[in-house]
């Protein structure tokens, strides 16, 4: 018997936003696996944000489809904002907050029942070793702290695809490594990921799949080692988005002692 196969996790086709007369994503085709932990790279500036944004509802789309699960997330965002969460670029926080606030906020906002609220905040505060933050005003968290109350947010209705955007930026190691392992468990447990990151090395170490983007385009997507064609991830981005050579010329007045100023 034929066994149905099922949808993927996200499914972006002919994705499209211009700001004023800047075109920051290009007809972009993105396909992520369910059950897979998928890799979005690209230069500063390249549209990985801009996607992301599209994807989760917080920027409308000038042309394009995204379906997440099999939904048509643009005809019906409800669906798939109970499908998605979300962290997104600037995590723009209540300040005035206390971290615990703010999920027990959310769940409330997600429909979660009180006493089920009430466990997974206090799990995920437990987990994500955020027992200060828990009780201090959200401007006053650092940077890293605030990544990590905005991970348990997206975590807290059991997501079935979570959308991440620079989720290690500013973390610390030991942070890092309770979220590759909360995230580990997430794909293992049937959720999918995808996430944009900076870090080739974090891609190679966790993703199954990545997808280069360049100008708003697509320029290479595949499982990992297929992208990087026997090197390794990051001498193949270079080369991908073309190697730049600025910073070494310039700047003569940096180098040279004596110089008045
Ligand atoms: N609201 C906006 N108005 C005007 N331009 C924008 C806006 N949002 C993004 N852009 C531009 O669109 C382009 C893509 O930005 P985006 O933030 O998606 O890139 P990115 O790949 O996430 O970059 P980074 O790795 O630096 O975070 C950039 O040139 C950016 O300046």
């Amino acid at each position: 018997m034929l066994r149905a196969v099922p949808p993927a996790a996200l499914e972006i086709r002919g994705l499209c936003k211009t700001f004023g007369t800047f075109r920051a994503v290009d007809r972009l085709d993105l396909t992520v696996r369910s059950g897979t932990f998928h890799g979005m790279v690209g230069p500063n500036g390249a549209g990985k944000s801009t996607t992301i944004g599209m994807t989760v509802g917080l920027v409308s789309p000038d042309a394009g489809e995204i379906r997440i699960l099999g939904h048509d997330a643009l005809a019906d965002r409800g669906r798939a904002r109970s499908l998605t969460g979300v962290l997104p670029d600037g995590l723009d926080l209540p300040e005035r907050l206390t971290g615990a606030e703010l999920l027990r906020y959310s769940a409330g906002l997600r429909g979660l029942h009180r006493t089920a609220a009430a466990d997974r905040v206090a799990e995920l505060i437990e987990v994500l070793g955020l027992a200060k933050a828990a009780g201090t005003p959200l401007a006053d968290c650092s940077t890293g702290t605030r990544k990590k109350v905005g991970l348990a947010q997206a975590l807290l209705h059991a997501p079935r695809l979570l959308v991440l955007d620079e989720p290690f930026e500013a973390v610390d190691p030991v942070s890092a490594a309770t979220i590759r392992r909360v995230l580990r468990r997430f794909v293992d447990g049937g959720g999918t990921t995808v996430l944009s990151t900076h870090s080739m090395l974090l891609v190679e170490q966790m993703c199954d799949e990545v997808t280069v983007v360049h100008q708003g385009r697509v320029v290479a997507a595949g499982p990992v080692a297929e992208v990087a064609a026997g090197q390794n991830l990051e001498d193949r981005f270079v080369e991908l988005v073309g190697a730049d050579a600025s910073g070494s010329e310039g700047l003569d007045w940096l180098t040279t002692p004596g110089e008045q100023r």
